[in-house]
């Protein structure tokens, strides 16, 4: 035990650690090695000495007073001082830590102490706090939003610089998940960029937009993985770079490369990108179009009469009209001074495409000719200026044509509507331009006509099963004063589309009431029902039932004899509103026939809300329905929706015997076509209805 005591006596001398004690005066009664090394005199004058023997008053006095702490207390106490060990020039911080010394009564005896050197640690601490401070003071300057959050996007701390960055107050962030705060593609952005953060060590250049309550903003994200905290799942240090400001530059510049800056509208480069993107797609799809160059008449005039501030407003306004002729999807662009183009795409799905671009023509026409009211000057001088336009039209989907020379064409055109007096529209093309003529004129002859009453009813017999006459259908006749007597496909579509239907329609209804009267008066063609077709821009013409009635009154027809020949497509546009028409029409007694039955969309369930009175197989399938399967078949299954609805069918078309034969067999009770008669002028039609009896009709 004593051999014990003496190795481990000697262990503590040698230890590199001042190890003392003293007794409760403050005297020295042990010192290690390293302690008396630490004061710079021997063991045996260092013990029985005190501490302000050995050491500066300051420190003495700081040793002292933490001696007579342990003393007092009875508790051990750990301090930090500052010495100066040998060999250091410098002080050094020192945790010391006293124990109190106890006798065998249990009475503080002494103090025993060690003194252990931690001016490295503390260092290290001080940088540590240091590196904090210098940290936060950098997040603290840094112009961006910055978070902390877990790969599943949840929120655990923030920085903004500035609250108005973010879509919501920043302490919504909080707790919560980016899919719980953002719209979820940028939510999506952001995970997939704390997912890449995740598995690279890093993710950078992701792109993200935010509606802010001050508008849109830009962010671009930095993601980093953070030091990772035992049982703590991995957080990521999120820094949202706002671009917004880089984004406006860019597209600054892009509108600059791109629009022109006075109209806004795209300019020739943009318009030649588009061309030349259509061209593309004309190569491999259906996409045909047309260009059209469009060229203010006289505008030089007007920027010298009134200066170039009027010019200006004009072109402005100018093009603002001119957005507004065209659909989505078509680009009216402007090339430079007072020229514009309008470029149409996708015609292809447009049946009548020549009707239409001319349409689109006129329209551009009539709206740059409306005036324009021009304020300009210092004293805002106002005039009203009428102006109007040359218009130079060429089409592709034709030859491989580059968007230059569909340019130069369009070009060339226009230069031919100056030279016919500006205010024109000219083709390229001269098919086209003769077609485009050739509808110009029969628009115009048309007028004249409804004016001058060039037009005559037709009347085509339709018949029963056993070959009684049970009426007629009205079919339309022009008597054209050059071109001789033209038929409805000359001319009907032409009429819907310009709106000439209305009062050409008004006068067929007309004519046909009042022979529907005359008929009543005369036993042999009292019985006669007689089928008018009204097109569908008639029938949905506001105020059409009133005016049917009123026509029934003025000329006394009997308004069971009058039966309307419907097409499909009136009756699925604005179906609801057809329904109510059809109704109120046929609460007078009116009767209806679905006409060119077969060829629509129209599904069971819609026919059975649709008041018909008959159902009228196209010609199409009554053509083949000999030698056509397949058309034979639908004949029969029209026959049997007719017979399961409660409607007559008539068979239109009906040439030969065996077309009727066949007809018959499948179970048609009424025909209509040239096996029966033609369609021939009244005269002729009453003779031969003379000759023929009428089948009895109920009254
Ligand atoms: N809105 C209005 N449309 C009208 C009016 N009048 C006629 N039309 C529409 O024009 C279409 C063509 O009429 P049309 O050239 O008179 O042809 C009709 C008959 O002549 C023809 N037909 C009759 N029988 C036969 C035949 O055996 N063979 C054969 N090849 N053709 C025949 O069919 C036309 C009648 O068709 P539909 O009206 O479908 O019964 C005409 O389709 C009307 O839509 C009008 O006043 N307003």
């Amino acid at each position: 035990m004593k051999e014990d005591n003496a190795r481990l006596r000697e262990a503590i001398d040698r230890l590199s650690v001042p190890i003392y004690m003293k007794d409760v005066d403050g005297r020295y009664v042990y010192a290690n090695d390293f302690a008396c090394e630490l004061v710079g005199r021997p063991r045996s004058e260092v013990v029985t000495a005190n501490d302000h023997e050995l050491f500066p008053p300051e420190l003495a006095d700081v040793q002292r007073a933490n001696d007579l702490r342990v003393i007092e207390g009875g508790e051990p106490i750990a301090s930090e001082v500052y010495l100066r060990f040998p060999h250091s020039p410098e002080l050094r911080c020192c945790l010391s830590f006293k124990q109190p010394l106890f006798d065998a009564h249990g009475d503080v005896e002494g103090v025993a102490g060690l003194t252990i050197d931690i001016t490295e640690r503390k260092r290290q601490e001080e940088e540590l706090v240091a590196l904090k401070d210098d940290f936060a003071a950098i997040i603290q300057a840094l112009p961006d939003p910055m978070f902390e959050l877990d790969i599943n996007g949840c929120c655990y701390a923030y920085h903004t610089p500035d609250d108005s960055l973010l879509p919501a107050a920043p302490s919504v962030f909080m707790g919560r998940a980016v899919s719980e705060v953002l719209p979820p593609e940028e939510a999506r952005i952001v995970l997939d960029a704390l997912r890449e953060a995740a598995e690279k060590g890093r993710s950078s250049g992701k792109v993200f937009k935010v509606e802010t309550p001050h508008g849109t903003r830009w962010f671009e994200l930095s993601v980093a993985p953070m030091a990772k905290v035992e049982g703590r799942p991995q957080r990521f240090s999120v820094l949202s770079r706002e671009l917004t400001a880089r984004r406006q530059m860019e597209q600054q510049i892009h509108d600059l490369a791109f629009f022109d800056p006075l109209t806004r509208l795209p300019n020739r480069r943009l318009m030649l990108d588009r061309l030349e993107h259509a061209l593309a797609g004309h190569a491999h799809l259906d996409n045909d179009g047309a260009v059209l160059l469009i060229d203010l008449d006289h505008f030089k005039e007007l920027n010298d009469t009134h200066g170039h501030a009027a010019g200006d407003q004009l072109l402005v306004k100018a093009a603002e009209r001119l957005r507004g002729c065209i659909r989505q999807g078509d680009t009216a662009a402007r090339l430079g001074g007072d020229e514009f183009v309008v470029l149409l795409e996708n015609l292809d799905g447009i049946f009548d495409r020549l009707g239409h671009i001319n349409m689109v023509a006129d329209r551009i026409s009539q709206e740059l000719s409306r005036p324009f009211h021009l304020s300009f000057g210092q004293n805002g001088e106002t005039i009203l200026y009428q102006c109007s336009v040359s218009i130079g039209i060429t089409s592709f989907g034709g030859p491989d044509a580059t968007a230059t020379d569909l340019l130069r064409q369009a070009d060339t055109a226009m230069y031919q509507a100056k030279s016919a007096g500006r205010n024109a529209v000219r083709f390229f093309d001269p098919e086209m331009q003769a077609a485009v003529t050739e509808r110009a004129n029969l628009h115009a002859d048309l007028r004249d006509a409804i004016r001058s009453g060039q037009f005559e009813l037709y009347y085509q017999v339709q018949t029963t099963f056993d070959g009684l006459s049970s009426g007629a259908e009205a079919l339309l006749r022009w008597w054209h004063p050059t071109r001789g007597l033209l038929s409805p496909g000359a001319f009907i579509q032409l009429a819907e589309e310009t709106g000439l239907i209305v009062p050409l329609g008004h006068w067929v209804l007309e004519t046909a009431c009042k022979q529907l009267a005359s008929w009543a008066g005369r036993p042999e063609t009292s019985g006669l029902v007689l089928s008018v077709n009204v097109s569908a821009r008639q029938f949905q013409q506001p105020g059409f039932t009133e005016e049917v009635a009123e026509l029934l009154q003025r000329t006394g027809a009997p308004a069971n004899r009058l039966k309307i020949e419907l097409t499909e497509s009136v009756l699925l546009e604005h179906a609801e509103e057809a329904i109510r028409n059809m109704e109120r029409l046929c609460s007078l007694g009116i009767g209806f026939s679905l006409d060119d039955f077969g060829t629509g969309y129209s599904s069971l369930a819609y026919l059975k809300r649709l008041p018909l009175t008959q159902l009228k197989i196209d010609q199409s399938f009554v053509r083949h329905v000999t030698t056509d399967p397949s058309d034979a078949t639908i004949v029969r299954t029209i026959l049997a929706l007719g017979d399961s609805l409660g409607l007559s069918v008539i068979a239109e078309g009906v040439e030969t015997e065996d077309q009727l034969a066949l007809l018959a067999q499948s179970g048609c009770k009424d025909y209509q076509g040239y096996l029966f008669g033609h369609p021939l002028p009244l005269r002729e039609f009453e003779a031969s209805v003379i000759a023929n009896p009428s089948a009895p009709q109920p009254n």
